[in-house]
């Protein structure tokens, strides 16, 4: 499919998505997002593809929402632009196959929130992060509000979105709110080497993983076990299982089929 403003490639099972505005720093326009839209449909679709990485071109991952087409919204226009964005993240959080944030530089508001929708964050030495929206008079609007408080804590995430300040990715690792920080010229082979161990695993045990913790986080610990029980059970109707048993039976590599 063709794209505007985002490039796709693929190698070995991993589909690397780049958004591309970066005399913007990548800031998120409705055209950006309608495109991420389309392009996640695309590749949940596509039997080639077992893991994403997004990631932006240039200096930044995504400089935030775009503050141009913001500052005419009236209140009818901005909660449906805040309702396309918290869609569209909310789209690529809940995808089967995982997606990995290589956070290449700004990672500002919706950019923050866009890295946080993803499964696993490296991030670049040079990455900073943050939710500075109430500097220019609006909330956190593509779902930062509920997902910072669950992977940073309620007080450090009230703290980051009321004072509106800028972290270094250290800071960010050391909250939680990123997996890993690397030097910038390592990013993208660290974010490689990761997606190409997740792709040669048994693709959908990745994917009811996925979903299992997804959908137990989101609710009790009993419901929790009883949505892992069923996609465990899941997983002996496949032959990756008898696959990856047999292999370790017999002392040898698996070979998975993603069936
Ligand atoms: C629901 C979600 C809401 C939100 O996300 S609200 C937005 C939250 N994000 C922000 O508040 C960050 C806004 N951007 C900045 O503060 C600065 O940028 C940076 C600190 C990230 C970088 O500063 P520097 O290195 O001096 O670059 P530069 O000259 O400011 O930016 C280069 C070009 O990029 C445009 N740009 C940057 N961020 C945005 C944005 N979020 N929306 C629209 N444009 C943006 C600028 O305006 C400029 O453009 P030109 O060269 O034409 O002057």
């Amino acid at each position: 499919m063709e794209y505007q403003k985002l490039m796709l490639e693929k190698q070995d099972r991993v589909c690397l998505v780049k958004i591309n505005h970066p005399e913007a720093l990548n800031a998120l326009n409705t055209v950006i997002l309608q495109e991420l839209d389309r392009a996640f449909d695309e590749i949940a679709a596509d039997p080639e593809t077992d893991v994403v990485i997004l990631t932006g071109e240039g200096r930044s991952f995504v400089a935030g929402a775009d503050i141009a087409e913001m500052s005419v919204m009236k209140a009818e226009e901005g909660r449906r632009f805040g309702e396309l964005g918290a869609a569209v993240f909310r789209k690529i959080e809940l995808m089967a196959k995982p997606v990995i944030a290589a956070v290449n530089g700004f990672a500002l508001g919706g950019g923050c929130e866009l890295a946080m929708a993803c499964d696993i964050r490296i991030a670049s030495a040079k990455a900073k992060f943050g939710q500075p929206e109430v500097g220019l008079g609006i909330t956190p609007g593509f779902s930062g509000t509920q997902r910072l408080p669950r992977l940073v804590g309620l007080g450090k995430a009230k703290e980051l979105i009321y004072t509106a300040a800028v972290i270094h990715a250290e800071e960010a690792c050391r909250i939680g709110l990123v997996n890993k920080v690397v030097e910038p010229e390592e990013l993208m082979n660290e974010c490689m080497a990761m997606a190409k161990t997740i792709a040669a695993k048994a693709p959908l045990a990745v994917r009811y993983a996925k979903e299992a913790i997804n959908r137990g986080v989101e609710t009790d610990m009993d419901t929790g076990i009883v949505i892992e029980n069923g996609l465990f059970g899941l997983c002996f109707a496949t032959t990756d299982q008898k696959e990856g048993m047999e292999a370790f039976l017999w002392k040898r590599k698996p070979e998975f089929k993603g069936n």
